[in-house]
């Protein structure tokens, strides 16, 4: 399929052709005057807003269709992962890109809390070698409560954040079609923060982007798995 993209918008083509009207329906009825414990945001929901296609923002898009696609059938425990790009209309610094990727993870069973969110976070970084980790409480539209994770980075000598986390609200999973009592706990997580502290850079256009040393990449371990020495 052809794109023609202009900033973060598709320009062709540009709206959604099709979506679940039941689900819209559902949707809209949530936000603008809420349901399933929450108040809504008494304000119109505009469906010329919500077909407009755009660039993902956060792989959070592609857990919520994987969550979407799991309420149509009969509820079983699920865990989905994905690392993939996304695009932000960001000022570009030593520790801000437009472009960057998002590792996302969702486990969805009963009586998850989270406290399962916090240990599963802390064993994903320390098996990584990074286990000096921060919680923030934080908010997000869809999580409740939310946690931004920070780690240290020493070469900037400060926090900085390296991923956003939290429990799925039931106003989002209720209108899907998931039991009540399921409960879905998320995070997304950079991908070049992390490295940026594991491997002491201290600016991330060095790992993504026009500004990469491609010697770096050729001679760099990891880059050469599979591949035959000399
Ligand atoms: N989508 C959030 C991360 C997140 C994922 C899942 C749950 C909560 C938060 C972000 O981009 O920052």
């Amino acid at each position: 399929m052809l794109m023609l993209i202009c900033e973060y918008l598709i320009v062709a083509p540009s709206m959604t052709r099709e979506l679940p009207e039941d689900y819209v329906a559902r949707v809209k009825q949530v936000h603008e005057s809420g349901g399933y414990g929450s108040r809504g945001y008494n304000c119109e929901w505009k469906r010329e807003e919500a077909n407009k296609n755009l660039l993902r923002t956060h792989t959070t898009a592609v857990s919520s269709r994987m969550l979407y696609a799991l309420a149509k059938g009969p509820f079983t425990p699920k865990k989905y992962f994905s690392i993939d790009r996304v695009f932000r209309n960001e000022a570009v610094d030593k520790t801000h890109l437009a472009e960057f990727h998002q590792i996302e993870g969702v486990v969805c069973d009963r009586g998850l809390t989270l406290g399962d969110l916090i240990g599963v976070l802390q064993e994903f970084f320390s098996r990584l070698g990074m286990s000096n980790l921060r919680f923030k409480p934080a908010y997000n539209p869809y999580t409740e409560p939310s946690m931004e994770i920070f780690s240290y980075h020493a070469g900037l000598e400060k926090w900085v954040e390296i991923g956003n986390s939290g429990m799925f609200r039931p106003e989002m999973l209720q209108p899907m079609g998931l039991p009540e009592d399921v409960r879905v706990i998320a995070w997304g997580l950079s991908l070049e923060r992390p490295t940026m502290i594991l491997y002491k850079c201290d600016n991330i256009r060095e790992l993504f982007g026009h500004k990469v040393d491609l010697k770096k990449v050729k001679e760099n371990p990891i880059c050469r798995i599979g591949i035959e020495s000399a």
